[in-house]
């Protein structure tokens, strides 16, 4: 199993976007956390498609964009022709689950379903085989900087067991309070993809990102030589 930092742009300063992503690219993350808000799922609205658009054709990391949208079929689509190489939607937002993930995938991307922290993993029964990644949302998603909620440990550790009876290796993202204290607790827990936010934007990024991954790559080394994944 592969071991991912996906640094958040959502706590990066702005004025500096293209500088800060590049800055994320050379010290080492491979994917990068695009959240897009439409102010009615959640209470905040981030950015759309053009931005998404314009940050393409400065990176060759891996666009994780994360629909915290209502309805999100309105613009799979958009985003997957502005560059997006996985989407994830939030089970909770669409009305037919199944069909949204097929519409990603016909897109030419991976498929990735959402939980908040208050959403049981039963959603996810009849569309294991249709989703490439879960991303168990460890905050209630809308803003950055919360602190994980510690209950989301062993909602991860459930889902890794029923992904493990049913022989698949699907991606477990986690979002939110990933940090240096939280990140080996989370990847023991199951997880194999961290998005960052502010523990990536806030100081030196490079470090940040170097340090992060460093924790992940030693994490995989462990793993394989006790035959793990
Ligand atoms: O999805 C999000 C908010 O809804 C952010 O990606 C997440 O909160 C990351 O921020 P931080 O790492 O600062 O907690």
């Amino acid at each position: 199993m592969r071991y991912r930092l996906s640094p958040s742009i959502l706590a990066a300063d702005f004025t500096k976007l293209g500088e800060e992503i590049r800055k994320t690219e050379e010290a080492g993350a491979e994917y990068l956390h695009i959240d897009v808000m439409d102010g009615w799922f959640v209470p905040s609205i981030s950015f759309g498609q053009p931005l998404v658009t314009s940050i393409r054709q400065g990176s060759r990391q891996f666009f994780d964009v994360h629909l915290m949208v209502q309805d999100p079929e309105r613009y799979i689509g958009d985003f997957a022709k502005a560059g997006a190489d996985g989407i994830t939607v939030h089970a909770e937002a669409c009305r037919h689950l199944d069909r949204v993930l097929s519409q990603i995938h016909e897109a030419g991307c991976r498929a990735g379903v959402a939980l908040n922290p208050a959403t049981p993993l039963s959603v996810l029964d009849y569309v294991y085989q249709k989703t490439d990644m879960v991303l168990i949302m460890t905050v209630n998603p809308g803003f950055g900087g919360q602190k994980l909620i510690p209950e989301m440990f062993g909602k991860i550790r459930t889902l890794r067991q029923r992904l493990d009876e049913l022989h698949l290796e699907t991606d477990i993202e986690v979002d939110g309070g990933v940090n240096r204290d939280t990140i080996v607790p989370l990847l023991e827990a199951g997880t194999n993809v961290c998005v960052a936010g502010s523990a990536v934007f806030r100081g030196d990024i490079g470090q940040n990102v170097r340090v992060l991954n460093g924790v992940l790559r030693d994490y995989e080394k462990r793993q394989e030589s006790e035959g793990v994944g």
